[in-house]
């Protein structure tokens, strides 16, 4: 069997060379036509920081695992073509600010078609909106020249979360096949389920009808960020009375019914995923009429814009309304911990607003580049239709320091914000950051990770989401 992969990202790179490392009698080639990102696959300098990737990718590279720009040449040989193209936001037309741009997908579609002499099951890895396996049928059955290739079309969205992409791929909770309950349909999800059952226990491995599988991945995400923008807006309501988030998550996730991950109260979420993907079922749902449903799931995005914001103005109330000219260290670039991508990152929002209202920032990050902590902050981004962040104009370069030693961002600093929970934050010398400050120094902790009763004791004034707040900053809030 030979499988191809069309798109070598976060997503098309982890999930085949994990299929590589657990089918060792199948050939996986990805392709891409970004030649650069392909060379990095094919160097010992990934084109993406995840931890354990480089091991998997090492020991089936050369072997069974290839990568490629040849999309013409794998594709068609292959007898499965994953797709995993990139499925952004529409920017402009109709739909934009909300729905999926579907341009990478339908060109892939056209490549497949343009090429194929062979029939082929063709695996929807991209999140995409409900139905467009259908639309992408008629792509393919129009587009190929040999009317006796037969396509058979599977949705099998991807659950890998950044950061922790290996061991999802390795355990995941579930592997979602949707097709066609039809013969042919049938034969493709068995085919399909076969390279999975390779490592994947076979009650892990669900078959749903198309719409379904396609639907559920949007579900999926929705829910999760529901989770978050749900305890965040206690994290504020906690602020205001006195309760401690943590131990509220604490409390009700030892319910069953609500079970404990993902109740983190923080800065906000980030990532390429949830916002894109909300907007698309927001979207889906008015395009057919159902006005509520959108409105209660595009809640959970202004939820996360409030969250943001309000870090923004604690920062600038604590320190006396004025930030004007005060250097802050911002500890942390990247959406999460364990990965070096800033798509969506709450901190482009609040470092904008920090430098909005006169700030220097000094970002320190150990995995984010330079040169894309300088785009994400000084670039036109899209200004959401329905959400516009009065604090999301692109800053001045001159505005932004960026460090690589924690110690150095926060040399001569007002404050230190941590917008990323990497764990290395929770074992520097504070003592000697706080000695290095101006005071009073400040921390404002947006992923609760610190020490804040040991920080209290060296002398840092410290604001902490959801947490009760101190005296200090009552009298000044
Ligand atoms: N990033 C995640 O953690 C994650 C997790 C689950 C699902 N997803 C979904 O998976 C999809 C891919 O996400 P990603 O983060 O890997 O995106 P990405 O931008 O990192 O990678 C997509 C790749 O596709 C390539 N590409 C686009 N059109 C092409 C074409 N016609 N031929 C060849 N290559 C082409 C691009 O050059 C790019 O390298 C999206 O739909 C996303 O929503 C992402
Ligand atoms: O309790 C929590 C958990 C997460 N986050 C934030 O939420 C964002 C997203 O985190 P996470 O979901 O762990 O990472 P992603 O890589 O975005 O993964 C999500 O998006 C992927 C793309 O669709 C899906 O495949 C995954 O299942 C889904 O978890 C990050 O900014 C986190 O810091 C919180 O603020 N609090």
């Amino acid at each position: 069997m030979k499988i191809a992969c069309i798109g070598a990202g976060y997503v098309g790179g982890p999930t085949m060379a994990m299929i590589a490392k657990k089918c060792p009698e199948i050939e996986v080639v990805v392709v891409d036509i970004n030649e650069a990102r392909i060379a990095a696959w094919n160097s010992d300098k990934l084109p993406i920081y995840e931890p354990g990737l480089f091991e998997v990718v090492k020991e089936a590279r050369g072997r069974n695992l290839f990568f490629s720009t040849d999309v013409g040449k794998h594709v068609g040989e292959a007898d499965i073509v994953f797709v995993s193209v990139n499925t952004p936001t529409k920017t402009s037309g109709v739909g934009a600010g909300k729905a999926a741009d579907l341009t990478y997908w339908e060109g892939a579609a056209r490549v497949i078609a343009s090429v194929s002499t062979s029939s082929k099951i063709i695996v929807e890895k991209s999140t995409v909106p409900v139905k467009t396996a259908e639309a992408i049928e008629k792509v393919l059955r129009r587009n190929c020249k040999d009317s006796s290739v037969h396509f058979e079309i599977l949705s099998n969205p991807e659950f890998l979360a950044e950061g922790t992409a290996i061991e999802d791929l390795t355990m995941p909770d579930r592997v979602l096949i949707g097709g066609k309950d039809t013969e042919t349909g049938r034969a493709a999800i068995a085919s399909l389920a076969s390279v999975y059952a390779h490592w994947v226990p076979e009650d892990r491995i669900l078959r749903t009808n198309l719409w379904s599988a396609e639907l559920s991945k949007l579900t999926a995400n929705a829910m999760l960020a529901q989770r978050i923008s749900s305890v965040n807006s206690i994290s504020a309501l906690c602020e205001a009375t006195g309760a401690d988030v943590q131990q509220v998550s604490k409390a009700i996730g030892t319910d069953s019914r609500i079970g404990p991950k993902f109740l983190n109260a923080s800065v906000g979420f980030g990532g390429s995923c949830f916002q894109k993907d909300i907007l698309n079922l927001v979207y889906i749902c008015e395009t057919v009429g159902l006005q509520q449903v959108a409105d209660y799931w595009n809640q959970v995005i202004l939820m996360n814009d409030y969250q943001k914001d309000r870090f923004v103005q604690r920062v600038i109330s604590a320190m006396f309304n004025t930030i004007s000219k005060k250097k802050i260290a911002v500890y942390g670039f990247a959406f999460k911990k364990d990965t070096g991508d800033t798509r969506e990152t709450p901190a482009i929002d609040v470092c904008r607003g920090l430098v909005a209202d006169g700030a220097n920032v000094c970002v320190y990050d150990p995995e984010v580049t330079d040169d894309q902590i300088h785009a994400d902050l000084t670039q036109q981004t899209y200004e959401w239709y329905d959400h516009p962040n009065p604090r999301s104009a692109p800053v001045d370069k001159k505005a932004i320091g960026i460090s690589h030693d924690p110690m150095e961002a926060a040399n001569d600093a007002h404050a230190i914000c941590i917008l990323t929970e990497w764990d290395e934050f929770k074992h520097y010398d504070y003592q000697k950051v706080y000695e290095s400050m101006h005071k009073p120094a400040f921390i404002f902790d947006g992923r609760n990770i610190l020490d804040h009763a040991k920080l209290r004791e060296i002398g840092f004034i410290v604001y902490a989401v959801g947490k009760p707040l101190e005296a200090f900053l009552q009298k000044e809030y």
